[in-house]
């Protein structure tokens, strides 16, 4: 199951998982985005159903892994991809915006890691929870205050949940994207530029500058590592974020 994997990143992942075999349930807030995917996966030859779901409400989501399970037969990784990404100036961060932002993005985590759990545990093996992050998780981005500071809970979820699930053969990882031609990017970019009085593109630059490869991301870049997280080859990985952001950090 993918959540968020209606746009952007999360149905880039989708059709990988897809066309690498796995049957993918497209938990999304967005029906008719999800509902899109899953007819070009199915295009494609591949399986997939939609689910509508809001990972901040922990009942949708325990209702998504449970649906999944039934109409595909399984569970076996959950990506938790869905996540806001708004730009916010230290100065207007408001309570309101703290709540929202948290409960999509932290608590949706948390909730997704808890119902494959338990959905890992009720068909009695293990399984791979696979966790967003950013680069912006790694090192604290201008402008991006709410958003950072929940990408870096979600490395900290990440590593105690490997911790904790390791016994029962669950391992768990995170991905960070760099700068990655989104939905979501191309908003922020426009904000950045907007606040400063300059061009969206001039927004982008100001992220893009440091990435080594000298390009921007594609979805599918971040596609090819989630793949090899949710398969085999990753097994004996865990508790680890995955950079996949064109060198933008090195460690
Ligand atoms: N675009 C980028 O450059 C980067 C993105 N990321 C992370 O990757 C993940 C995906 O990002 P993008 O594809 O760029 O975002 P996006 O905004 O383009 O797509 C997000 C998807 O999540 C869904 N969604 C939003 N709130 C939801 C909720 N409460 N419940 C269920 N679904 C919900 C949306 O409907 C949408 O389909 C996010 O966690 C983001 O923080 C990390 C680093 C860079
Ligand atoms: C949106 C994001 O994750 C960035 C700028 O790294």
């Amino acid at each position: 199951m993918v959540t968020g994997g209606g746009q952007g990143i999360g149905e880039a992942i989708s059709k990988r998982l897809a066309n690498d075999g796995f049957a993918v349930a497209i938990a999304d807030l967005n029906l008719d985005n999800a509902n899109k995917v899953v007819s070009e996966i199915e295009a494609d030859g591949g399986k997939a159903i939609a689910v509508k779901t809001d990972v901040s409400d922990r009942d949708s989501v325990f209702n998504a892994v449970n649906t999944a399970a039934e109409k595909l037969g399984g569970f076996d990784v959950i990506v938790n991809n869905a996540g806001l990404g708004p730009t916010t100036p230290i100065d207007t961060i408001t309570p309101e915006q703290f709540d929202t932002v948290y409960h999509v993005n932290v608590a949706g985590t948390l909730w997704g890691i808890q119902a494959a759990h338990a959905k890992f545990k009720e068909l009695g093996h293990g399984g791979k929870v696979i966790n967003a992050t950013s680069q912006a998780g790694v090192v604290g981005n201008p402008n991006l205050a709410l958003y950072s500071g929940t990408k870096f809970a979600i490395r900290g979820i990440t590593q105690v949940a490997a911790r904790d699930l390791a016994a029962e053969d669950i391992t768990v990882n995170a991905y960070a994207p760099g700068i990655v031609k989104t939905p979501m990017m191309y908003d922020i970019a426009h904000r950045v530029g907007q606040n400063a009085g300059k061009s969206d593109e001039w927004g982008m630059q100001t992220f893009a500058k440091d990435i080594t490869l000298g390009r921007l991301s594609e979805p599918e870049d971040v596609a090819n590592g989630v793949g090899f997280l949710a398969g085999p080859d990753s097994n004996y990985i865990t508790g680890q974020t995955l950079e996949v952001d064109g060198g933008m950090q090195f460690h």
